[in-house]
């Protein structure tokens, strides 16, 4: 199935004439924060007003004097980093599932921001996978359109998506959709809304992801930031996710 995606003709070719320092899109939220020990390890940590909430700036220096980190929704990462805008970003599985761009490339799994995506339904509801076998259509509730169209297809179902950007919880409850395709960690959030998790489609983690063309034009400086990154995770695993996040609140 072909996933309509944005037309991504780069402004300008990503490092082939600027050697300023390179970019680095990092999501605000809950990665910013997990990922925060991981920067300070690898001696990449952005400027203390990056963390904060206070300052309007999108765009800060980081202890490395060649990378600057830009701070955008999470969504919006892949988008950067595909399009030449950033050279490299962190951003979940889920986000790049979604959009699947050809232009990122993704060497380490990060460890961190670890949750799934999942279909939920009514609790109230039973779930019977054979009767799933009997539907040709389905409407679900769902920031990640591409995601769900692919899984229920693999089943041969039609999936009539409605596509919001938060708040999936309260579809099913107010009559816009049948199910709900979403993030769960804990379930806390399904189960505060009548819902409950009937199918997993896939286990998510946050990755470093980079630019193909920005690797091929400066594959040293990029060379050296994943090594940073692989370097700082072997000193500090990812095991150590929640105790890390815990430290730098
Ligand atoms: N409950 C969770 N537990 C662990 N990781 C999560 C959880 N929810 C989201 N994530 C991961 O964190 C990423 C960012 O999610 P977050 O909820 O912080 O941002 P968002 O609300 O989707 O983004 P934005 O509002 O900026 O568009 C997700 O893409 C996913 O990879
Ligand atoms: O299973 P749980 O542990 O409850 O986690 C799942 C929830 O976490 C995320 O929302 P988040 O808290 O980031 O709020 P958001 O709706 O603003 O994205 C996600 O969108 C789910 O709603």
């Amino acid at each position: 199935m072909t996933v309509p995606q944005p037309d991504l003709q780069p402004a300008r070719s990503p490092g082939a004439q600027d050697r300023g320092p390179l970019v680095l899109a990092l999501p605000k939220g809950r990665i910013l924060k997990a990922v925060t020990p991981l920067l300070d390890q690898a001696g990449m940590a952005p400027s203390p007003d990056c963390l904060g909430d206070n300052s309007r700036k999108l765009r800060f220096p980081t202890q490395n004097p060649m990378l600057d980190v830009v701070r955008v929704r999470s969504f919006d990462v892949a988008t950067f980093v595909a399009s030449g805008g950033a050279h490299i970003g962190i951003c979940g599985a889920d986000v790049l599932m979604e959009f699947d761009y050809p232009e990122i490339y993704a060497p380490l799994d990060l460890g961190i921001g670890g949750c799934r995506v999942s279909v939920a339904q009514p609790a109230s509801l039973p779930h019977d996978p054979q009767e799933w076998a009997r539907w040709s259509e389905v409407r679900v509730a769902t920031k990640y359109p591409a995601i769900t169209r692919r899984f229920f297809a693999a089943r041969g179902i039609n999936a009539n998506i409605v596509h919001l950007h938060g708040a999936m919880e309260l579809a099913p409850m107010l009559g816009l959709s049948r199910l709900i395709v979403d993030l769960v960690d804990t379930g806390s959030t399904l189960r505060a809304n009548g819902l409950r998790e009937v199918e997993t489609i896939t286990h998510i983690t946050s990755r470093l992801i980079v630019n193909r063309t920005a690797l091929k034009t400066r594959p040293e400086e990029i060379g050296a930031l994943i090594n940073g990154f692989r370097n700082a995770l072997e000193a500090s695993p990812p095991a150590a996710e929640k105790t890390r996040a815990e430290q730098s609140s």
